[in-house]
């Protein structure tokens, strides 16, 4: 079965992977993209400074961006994925849901709410079960669900594997790539033959967002895992493809071994973007690696390697694509979680 889906924030960098993403989708059919004003109005060949290696869809191109309102747009879309400034995404996206539509997010705006699904559909799908409640208190016949924060995103399903020796305490440390922050994020300047160690709000994301995605969910109420996460977050000049630093610690004894195992064993999730292993454990002690390794299975895989015993626990290093597994692919995943569990 198809659904019709739209974009909201479709000519910026995360919107421009969505379209690559979507157009080509067994399952969506792109209906309505919309933008800000000074887009509006405009076929999407012009309003949109397509910077993907990959030509803009022909079909595509000519549509009329519209107006990032509910009244601008058909109300027979099924879905509306949202790659919106997050300060724009807190103002407008309410308004979506209360017109009654179904909004997969990537914007951080609500990310932390009670009521709010925060989803990587392999780790916390049940977390989805959250709309009935959310549509309770909200009175809203749409219903919103977020994607984490990319460098979350890239080290959560690896702890989530680890999660059956009882996580307790996390460690991480960060190698972000420039397009995390979108094109006009960094200047060159700032960023070649240097390294950043700050990347604001960036840290505070991930000590929170991972403990909610790792969290319980009885029916009712989510609860957030007690393990303590403590992250520091460097930007470098790669252009995709964020790397990370785990050491982590655990109530029970893990062995490499076991952490190895427990990882590549990790189970995904039968949907079409979901990746088969979802976790690569490399042996070479060199990898993963950004330029290696950020494409595999079409930039969705998350990559761990050099497990190895450190201090009172492990250390392992991580990666993910942050535009795709981090971002867009994340936003389309959910989406097809919410259309094989029937909101759509
Ligand atoms: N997880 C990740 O790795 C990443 C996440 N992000 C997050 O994704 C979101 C989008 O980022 P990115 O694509 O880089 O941003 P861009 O600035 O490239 O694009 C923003 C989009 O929102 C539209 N927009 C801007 N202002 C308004 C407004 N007032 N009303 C309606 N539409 C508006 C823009 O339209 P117009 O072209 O007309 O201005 C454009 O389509 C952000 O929340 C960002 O934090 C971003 C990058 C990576
Ligand atoms: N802060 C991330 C990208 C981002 O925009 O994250 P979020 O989706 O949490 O706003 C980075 O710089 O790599």
């Amino acid at each position: 079965m198809t659904h019709t889906v739209g974009v909201l924030g479709a000519t910026g960098a995360v919107g421009q992977r969505l379209i690559q993403l979507l157009d080509p989708h067994p399952e969506f059919e792109i209906r309505a993209l919309t933008a800000s004003s000074d887009s509006a109005g405009k076929p999407y060949r012009k309003a949109a400074k397509w910077r993907i290696s990959t030509p803009i869809p022909e079909d595509i191109a000519e549509i009329t961006v519209a107006e990032t309102d509910p009244g601008a747009i058909d109300d027979d879309i099924d879905l509306l994925f949202s790659s919106l400034p997050s300060s724009v995404g807190e103002r407008v996206e309410s308004d979506f849901c209360e017109a009654g539509y179904v909004v997969s997010s990537n914007s951080s705006n609500q990310r932390m709410a009670e009521d709010v699904p925060l989803v990587i559909p392999e780790v916390n799908a049940d977390h989805l079960g959250l709309l009935e409640v959310q549509r309770d208190e909200r009175g809203w016949d749409g219903a919103m669900v977020k994607n984490p924060n990319c460098s979350t995103i890239t080290m959560v399903p690896t702890l989530a594997a680890l999660d059956e020796f009882g996580l307790s305490r996390i460690h991480v440390a960060t190698l972000q790539a420039v397009s995390g922050a979108g094109y006009d994020g960094v200047t060159s300047m700032e960023i070649i033959d240097n390294a950043i160690p700050h990347i604001g709000g960036e840290e505070e994301k991930m000590e929170s967002e991972s403990r909610k995605l790792l969290g319980g969910f009885d029916g009712a109420e989510l609860s957030i895992h007690d393990a303590t996460v403590s992250a520091s977050c460097n930007r470098i000049p790669t252009l995709d493809g964020h790397l990370e630093n785990v050491w982590a610690e655990f109530e029970e004894e893990a062995t490499v071994e076991e952490a190895r195992e427990a990882m590549e064993s990790y189970e995904g999730i039968d949907l079409p973007s979901s990746p088969d292993p979802l976790i690569k454990v490399f042996e070479e002690p060199d990898r993963p690696q950004p330029r290696l390794d950020r494409e595999r299975e079409d930039g969705m895989q998350i990559s761990a390697g050099g497990l190895r015993e450190s201090g009172t626990g492990l250390q392992y290093n991580c990666l993910a694509h942050n535009t795709l597994r981090g971002a867009a692919g994340a936003s389309v995943l959910n989406g097809e979680l919410l259309a094989e569990q029937g909101y759509l």
